[in-house]
């Protein structure tokens, strides 16, 4: 279990803009929060449309603001019609690059697997990858939470060193507790489940609490606070609530608030 009073635990609140963002939004977006003097200790980090990454990132150059891509390919290149690799994100100007998301996973044949393959080759490009994990409201149901959770993060690491495991960021994210219909999931379930994940991620990566452990789901500005206070937990992970420059600045401001500790 990581420590949250350990001085200098980093915590990262970051936000997709899922398929929003045409370019003027995106660079006002971006020039606000350029603006931004004070990120009360937080980790930022944005991931914008592909259409608009490298804007996005030039714009946030010399700011502590990290951008990442939304997906991307496991090939460097080739012929894969409609598809975004690590080279090109890297070239935008992308850190990081968020895998596996649910929307993903349901709507377009995201598999364990292709996670896998995309985390070996965001590792061998200097991305960082955030890898979405979260069980269905009828696998909570059926009590297999923790099993399918476990069973995502082992897929995800496969074939890694500890080393490298301990460089993949995690969001946990019920699929169930996202978006409009998404219900806010208590903190205490939350607790619960970021234990199990905890485990698995410190049996995998060279050191206890090395792979940050983000939280995503409906998070707004009521809940940021004790979604941040969890032991386990190591960051925000935002939609809606971020799509605005002032509210994703707000949001950073309430989860930094301290102080941070267990269930
Ligand atoms: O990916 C997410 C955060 O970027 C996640 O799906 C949560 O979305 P939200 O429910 O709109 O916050």
């Amino acid at each position: 279990m990581s420590d949250p009073s350990a001085p200098g635990r980093p915590f990262w609140v970051g936000t997709s803009w899922k398929m929003n963002g045409l370019p003027d939004d995106a660079r006002s977006y971006a020039e606000r929060i350029a603006a931004v003097d004070d990120w009360h200790g937080v980790l930022p980090f944005v991931m914008p449309p592909f259409t608009v990454l490298a804007d996005v990132a030039r714009l946030l150059r010399d700011s502590p603001v990290q951008v990442g891509g939304q997906n991307m390919h496991w090939d460097e290149s080739g012929s894969w019609t409609g598809e975004i690799s690590a080279p090109m994100l890297r070239q935008c100007g992308a850190t990081m690059v968020e895998l596996g998301h649910s929307e993903r996973r349901r709507h377009f044949g995201e598999t364990d697997e292709t996670v896998n393959q995309k985390v070996h080759a965001a590792l061998r490009h200097g991305l960082t990858p955030l890898v979405c994990i979260g069980e269905t409201q009828a696998e909570r149901d059926g009590g297999v939470s923790d099993l399918v959770l476990a069973r995502q993060v082992r897929l995800a690491l496969h074939g890694l060193t500890a080393a490298q495991a301990g460089r993949v960021m995690f969001a946990y994210e019920p699929v169930w507790a996202i978006g409009e219909a998404g219900r806010p999931a208590p903190p205490a379930l939350v607790a619960q489940a970021a234990a199990g994940i905890r485990q698995e991620l410190d049996r995998a990566a060279d050191a206890p609490g090395a792979s940050p452990l983000l939280y995503g789901g409906s998070v707004n500005l009521e809940n940021a606070a004790p979604y941040a206070a969890l032991a386990d937990i190591d960051g925000l992970f935002v939609g809606r609530a971020a799509w605005t420059a002032e509210g994703y600045a707000a949001l950073a401001r309430a989860a930094a608030r301290p102080p941070r500790r267990g269930p």
